[in-house]
């Protein structure tokens, strides 16, 4: 149950993007910010960050799939996956961390994990009362990495 939050030491204590400069993509300036509708919706990055938080309450409920977190350093796992969202969502993040190929390699996951994953973010998402068009933006943006995330196997 409190998994997660006992793994990381208490959320409280999380650091985050929040605290850091974000690292702006190449070929902006401040008078062109890259931020689009999506990351706004979502709450900017504060909102991310609720919403990674969130996601992470709900996933420590969730004897489906909370397993695969079992080994996981959860407060870089907070940090890159929001740095990840910032940076889909067309927030001010770059993204440095492996291809979600890489990160999920050797993990055997199953769609019906994927699915429970997905679940799981959709409903931090509407605990936090995001829009239901950011909530749909955003899985959209998520749908494509689908077959890098998943295995191989057929399930
Ligand atoms: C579109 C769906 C998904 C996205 C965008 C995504 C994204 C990410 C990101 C950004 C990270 C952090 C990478 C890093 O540490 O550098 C990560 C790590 C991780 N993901 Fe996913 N993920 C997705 C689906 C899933 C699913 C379905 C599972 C399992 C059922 C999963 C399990 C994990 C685990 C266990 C880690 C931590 C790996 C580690 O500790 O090294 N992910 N994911």
């Amino acid at each position: 149950m409190a998994l997660l939050i006992s793994l990381s030491g208490g959320f409280g204590l999380l650091g985050g993007c929040a605290t850091q400069t974000p690292i702006m993509h190449s070929g902006t300036s401040a008078s062109q910010p890259v931020e689009d509708e999506l990351f706004q919706a979502l709450g900017g990055l504060e909102g991310i960050e609720n919403i990674a938080d969130q996601f992470l309450y709900r996933l420590a409920d969730n004897d489906k799939v909370v397993h695969f977190w079992r080994n996981s350093n959860i407060e870089r796992f907070r940090t890159q996956f929001v740095s990840h969202l910032c940076d889909l969502s067309g927030g001010p993040c770059v993204y440095e961390g492996d291809t979600m190929e890489a990160v999920h390699r050797g993990m055997d996951i199953r769609q019906s994990h994927f699915n429970s994953v997905a679940e799981t973010l959709v409903l931090a998402m509407e605990d936090l009362h995001v829009p239901t068009a950011a909530i749909n933006g955003l899985i959209a943006r998520l749908a494509p990495l689908h077959d890098a995330v998943r295995s191989q196997l057929e399930n």
